[in-house]
């Protein structure tokens, strides 16, 4: 029954796949994507949108959006939609006018390919075909179709038939914790498996002419897609744990699902980001993180550890220093990840690992901590909290 393939890793299905793997799941690779079409810096935002939505007569809004365009900490926007597909399509920039038919027309092959473009990276680093995963979990905001986004990249990267699919609808900026926790699981509970994750966030679907309620949204997301291989022992040759999946815990925040939220129309999807929000995500942060390192087990000081938290905004990530009481390079690699690219929802967590290895490569194993915490928020609002550890070169010798 059981087969192997070149690298010792069972397929999906076979009897070996339902024996628990050794050890927590591990992240084996990273790969990232942005649409190279626009880029916005964040300083002409206000200029470049109520030119391009004819919006100019709306003053006062303009003014407040460059106000808020300033403290966002944000330097440039990567954007799948173009002025001439704006031009083209009036009707988005009217919530009032039908666009949601024409907008997942558009998503439909945008989404996947920028997804595609983050999981080939991914895979290439790996190192092994795309035919040795065994599941996939895609999480998006742009996804209303059946088959949908998880189908279609799995066809576009070749996976095999038996590749066991799951998408993860409307999550918002929790969906790429979710994803990565789901991945852990299957990963942990199917000795072999091999779980590719792919986020894939694209504003089209959000896109709307400046009005009272989308200032904050506007200012803040961008596109981008990440995906991560994850798998745990027995690791084959080659394959390289980069963080470890210690444990993870999903919190609901009572009582706040109003306060952060979407809500697909017929004009698009909308977001509501109640001014709470950094507020009750701050006071709230500490309690799940005790819970997901178990109690007992937190660090003394949460300086201890390494931090991949996902940037929803500034303000967001100065109450987590101010609660936490974090020394000011604790989120640096949220920050910078923020500034280079903005919130792309979903996929940002992505990048911030992305970025937090990339800084342990450069600067080498002692510039993190071993132990870390990643965080992603979204509607609920839900706290999503990992442990992650971080192997040090010489243990992985030792394996
Ligand atoms: C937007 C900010 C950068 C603005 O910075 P500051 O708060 O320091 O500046 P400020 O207080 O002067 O605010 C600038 C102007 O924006 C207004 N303002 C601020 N937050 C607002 C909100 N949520 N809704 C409506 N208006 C808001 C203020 O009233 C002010 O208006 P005026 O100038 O007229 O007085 C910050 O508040 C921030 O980072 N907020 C977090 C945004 C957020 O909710 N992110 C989560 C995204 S969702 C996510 O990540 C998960 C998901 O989607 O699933």
């Amino acid at each position: 029954m059981t087969k192997a393939n070149g690298n010792g890793a069972a397929h999906n299905g076979h009897r070996s796949m339902q024996e628990h793997a050794e050890g927590p799941a591990a992240m084996l690779a990273i790969g990232t994507a942005n649409p190279t079409g626009v880029v916005i810096p964040q300083d002409q935002f206000a200029e470049n949108v109520f030119r391009a939505t004819k919006s100019d007569h709306l003053t006062e809004l303009k003014e407040k959006m460059k106000r808020i365009c300033q403290k966002t900490g944000i330097d440039k926007r990567h954007f799948h939609l173009t002025e001439e597909t704006l031009a083209a399509h009036p009707e988005f920039l009217d919530r009032e006018l039908p666009s949601l038919d024409n907008r997942i027309d558009m998503a439909d092959t945008a989404v996947p390919k920028l997804a595609q473009c983050a999981a080939v990276k991914a895979i290439a680093e790996w190192g092994r075909p795309a035919t040795d995963i065994t599941h996939l979990v895609f999480s998006t905001y742009s996804a209303w179709q059946a088959p949908s986004f998880d189908h279609q990249l799995a066809a576009l990267l070749g996976l095999r038939p038996t590749v066991s699919r799951t998408i993860l609808s409307l999550h918002g900026c929790y969906g790429g914790g979710r994803a990565l926790s789901l991945a852990k699981q299957l990963a942990e509970n199917n000795r072999g498996a091999r779980v590719l994750v792919a986020c894939s966030e694209i504003t089209l679907v959000c896109f709307g002419g400046p009005d009272g309620s989308n200032l904050i949204g506007s200012a803040l997301f961008g596109d981008g897609a990440g995906a991560v291989i994850v798998g745990a022992g027995p690791f084959a040759e080659g394959e390289r744990p980069l963080f470890e999946m210690v444990s993870a815990t999903q919190t609901t925040i009572p009582r706040t699902e109003h306060v952060l939220g979407m809500q697909v129309s017929g004009g698009g999807v909308d977001f509501h980001l109640g001014i709470q929000v950094p507020m009750l995500i701050g006071k709230n942060v500490e309690q799940c993180l005790v819970d997901a390192f178990g109690g007992d087990d937190a660090p003394c000081s949460w300086n201890d550890i390494f931090w991949a938290v996902h940037p929803g905004g500034r303000q967001i990530l100065d109450n987590i220093d101010t609660e936490l009481k974090l020394e000011p390079a604790k989120l640096a690699a949220s920050r910078h990840v923020l500034f280079e690219y903005g919130n792309m929802s979903g996929a940002t967590i992505i990048f911030v690992l992305d970025e937090l290895r990339r800084r342990r490569k450069e600067d080498g194993d002692n510039v993190l901590p071993e132990w870390g915490a990643m965080l992603a928020f979204g509607p609920g609002i839900t706290i999503e909290a990992m442990v992650l550890r971080c192997p040090r070169a010489s243990s992985l010798n030792n394996n």
